[in-house]
């Protein structure tokens, strides 16, 4: 009763009423009609063009045998944003720089993670471990940052400078008795820089070949070329849904590479003992120092995992699995591009006969091209820079959208995989003339803006791009310049068959085989 009298439009209390009244009827009244505003708005906008399909099989009829060149073709015919359908599994296909500018830099974070690959029971490692395909968070941006500023990290490398340059050494030893012998022999440079690339790696993240166990890296390198292959096959499975599963289990492929991960795994349960007890008989020794004079990837690693206050605790599963991602992040890349480059310049006798005069300018042929000359040889950068965008070492990179955004006007709605195609991107005639041509000089002139255009992306952009830029950057021109320095390469005839291989990685197709002719005996004066 006593409230009813309250009500009185001349009493304060009315008015509070009134107003608390309207505003809790009026704010979600709002709220709902903003939110249909934008349900409408987000109706509107459209999914991005598809090509034609086909029923259940969506647009897989369009996957050709060299997956990023039949999807360079699509962009050229639908345009540069499309939504693909490939059997049960949906992408958005990105083939432009300016696509890529959205995605890499303006919707950056929206774009930092991966979708998931593969299936979970074909793997040994749980999805939240590793580098490469863990989701954008926490536990990433501790390994990014863990990579980016002791592992990978140029004083890093310079530690282990010895390394990569006795691996040269070899490499140049083990062609420069191919070319001594007396019947003409072949050699298949590409596995003998795959062993390069695959060793290097190997010494500098654990130090196998210092503890005399020098089969550990041939086995890693036998590993990482089963999984790959596997993952990429089984991947496709996974797409084509229950037919997939079917062919998949006829052929055993997802036990074939749950057998090739667990002897990864066993190597690397032995690799981590090793490290172990090399720090406890240093501990036993009574030294004052219990760490190793130079810490190797694995030691850094099990540093933290046996330090109680990191930030981030790792697990022994999260160390095997981390270096797993950086053999297949590290190797087949780097050697891919040197095999692409040795090739071109093969097939470019000008442009070898350019490059070598500008290391016999710079560093004369008393010694060999060295890391720190590479400053000062810009048309070999150019070689190497070239190399990259005709032939990315990973032509299509996989990211996630985290939330509805809009690009070129079109919607693209959480969880959608984006796949980018630099193979495209980099070969696209609205960012480079002539653009199937091998042309270094192209990079003499404009490469910053080249690079701030989206329209050069070896590496990937922003804060997802790769974490090895610096290693694979230390590794390239050093070896091809002491190839080109030390070797004439001859071939059978003509020009070498520099197809682009079937699948999704766009390695050549043929193997690297060609015969080294001793210019000057890098054992007789190498510096
Ligand atoms: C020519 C050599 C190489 C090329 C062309 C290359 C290219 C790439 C590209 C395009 C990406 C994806 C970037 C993005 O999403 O924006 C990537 C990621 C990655 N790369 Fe490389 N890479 C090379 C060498 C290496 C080396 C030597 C290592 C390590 C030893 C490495 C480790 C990785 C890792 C771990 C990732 C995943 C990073 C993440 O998801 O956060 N790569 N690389």
């Amino acid at each position: 009763m006593a409230l009813i009298t309250d009500i009185n439009p001349r009493n304060s209390t009315y008015w509070l009423l009134v107003t608390g009244t309207a505003t809790l009827l009026i704010i979600p009244l709002i709220a709902y009609l903003l939110s249909l505003s934008k349900a409408a708005a987000t109706q509107k906008k459209r999914s991005p063009p598809s090509p034609p399909g086909l029923p259940m099989i969506g647009h897989i009829h369009h996957v050709g045998k060299v997956v990023p060149v039949s999807f360079q073709a699509l962009a050229q015919r639908y345009g540069p944003l499309l939504s693909l359908r490939l059997g049960f599994s949906t992408c958005v296909l990105a083939s432009d720089a300016d696509v890529a500018q959205q995605i890499m830099k303006t919707h950056e974070l929206n774009f930092s993670s991966r979708p998931p690959f593969g299936s979970p029971e074909h793997s040994i490692y749980p999805p939240g471990s590793g580098f490469a395909m863990v989701p954008y968070g926490d536990y990433w941006r501790f390994l990014r940052k863990l990579s980016t500023s002791r592992l990978l990290s140029v004083p890093q490398l310079r530690r282990f400078a010895d390394v990569a340059d006795d691996e040269r050494l070899g490499l140049l030893r083990s062609l420069a008795s191919c070319a001594q012998e007396e019947a003409r022999r072949p050699c298949d440079l590409g596995s003998e820089l795959m062993k390069l690339t695959n060793n290097t790696i190997c010494r500098m993240a654990m130090s196998t070949r210092c503890s005399g166990r020098e089969k550990d890296a041939t086995k890693i390198q036998e590993i990482v070329k089963t999984v790959l292959q596997l993952a990429v096959e089984l991947s496709l499975g996974d797409a084509l849904g229950p037919f997939g599963k079917v062919l998949e289990y006829f052929a055993g492929k997802g036990k074939k590479l749950f057998g090739a991960l667990s002897n990864f795994d066993e190597l690397l349960e032995r690799i981590l003992k090793e490290h172990e007890e090399k720090l406890l008989l240093t501990v036993a020794d009574g030294k004052t120092t219990a760490a190793p004079a130079r810490k190797d990837v694995v030691d850094i690693l099990l540093e933290i995992y046996n330090d109680p206050i990191a930030p981030i605790r790792l697990s022994k599963t999260d160390i095997k699995s981390f270096l797993l991602d950086i053999f297949i992040g590290g190797t087949v890349t780097t050697s891919s591009a040197m095999q692409w480059a040795m090739g071109e310049l093969i097939n470019h006798p000008n442009v070898l006969k350019k490059l070598r005069h500008e290391i016999n300018e710079v560093v004369g042929s008393n010694r060999l091209v060295r890391e720190s000359d590479v400053q000062n040889l810009p048309y070999l950068r150019a070689v190497i820079c070239e190399t990259l965008r005709l032939h990315p070492s990973s032509p299509m990179i996989m990211r996630e959208c985290a939330e509805d955004c809009e690009i070129n006007g079109f919607l693209i709605k959480a969880k959608t995989r984006v796949l980018l195609n630099h193979y495209a991107i980099m070969r696209d005639p609205k960012s480079w003339e002539n653009p199937n041509e091998f042309f270094p000089e192209r990079f003499l002139e404009r490469l910053e803006e080249k690079n701030r255009n989206f329209g050069y992306i070896p590496f990937g952009m922003g804060r997802r791009a790769c974490p090895g830029v610096s290693l694979a950057m230390m590794v390239m021109p050093t070896v091809v310049g002491a190839l080109v320095q030390y070797f004439d390469w001859e071939i059978n005839e003509g020009k070498l068959d520099l197809t682009v291989g079937s699948g999704a990685g766009a390695e050549m197709a043929h193997a690297l085989v060609c015969y080294p002719v001793l210019r000057i005996n890098p054992f007789d004066s190498s510096g």
